[in-house]
């Protein structure tokens, strides 16, 4: 499989990220599974931090559980002060169907507010069979998603600012 190749989260050959500077930047993080959505968050604020994002920019909101993040990020975008917003979350699949609603609905909404906005909403949500695969991202074997879901967010303000330009 192929993420069990590389370290998904391994920028350093990547020289194509842009500076973090001047924009402002929401992270809404679930609660459920907090050990693991705080490494997340650790991940992403430490990362907007290194490409140049002022702590005051970065402004962070907790919400009860992933399917929440979609309300979170709209309730962010609907004050027009956020240049992207991050959604970090966990989910990690029970005994019923409720995992596959979970997900379903965090990636359709986070999708539509997106679009609703025509502004950057990052989806950087763990779907995991079990709770070594989301230790495995979130700063382990794998990488950390947050890291991930930090860098998109940089890259989509970028190419937001730059478009509404043309
Ligand atoms: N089981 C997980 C949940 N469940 C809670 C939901 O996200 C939501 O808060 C509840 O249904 C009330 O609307 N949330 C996660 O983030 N991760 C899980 O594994
Ligand atoms: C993804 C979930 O909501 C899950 O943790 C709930 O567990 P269960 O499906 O066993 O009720």
């Amino acid at each position: 499989m192929a993420t069990q190749l590389k370290n998904l989260s391994d920028f350093s050959s990547a020289s194509n990220i842009p500076s973090a500077a001047g924009y402002t930047f929401g992270i809404v993080v679930a609660e459920w599974n907090a050990e693991i959505t705080g490494a997340l968050y650790n991940g992403a604020y430490q990362t907007l931090l290194k490409y140049g994002a002022a702590e005051s920019a970065i402004h962070t909101y907790p919400v009860p559980g992933s399917f929440e993040l979609t309300t979170g990020a709209e309730l962010l975008l609907k004050t027009g002060k956020f240049d992207a917003v991050i959604c970090l979350g966990c989910v990690i699949q029970g005994e019923t169907r409720h995992f596959d609603f979970i997900c379903d609905a965090v990636a359709n909404g986070v999708s539509n507010v997106a679009i609703k906005y025509s502004k950057p909403v990052i989806f950087g949500v763990l779907t995991t069979d079990n709770q070594q695969q989301a230790i495995d991202r979130s700063g382990g074997k794998h990488g950390n998603k947050g890291d991930e879901a930090a860098v998109t967010a940089i890259k989509m303000a970028k190419m937001a600012e730059l478009t509404a330009a043309l």
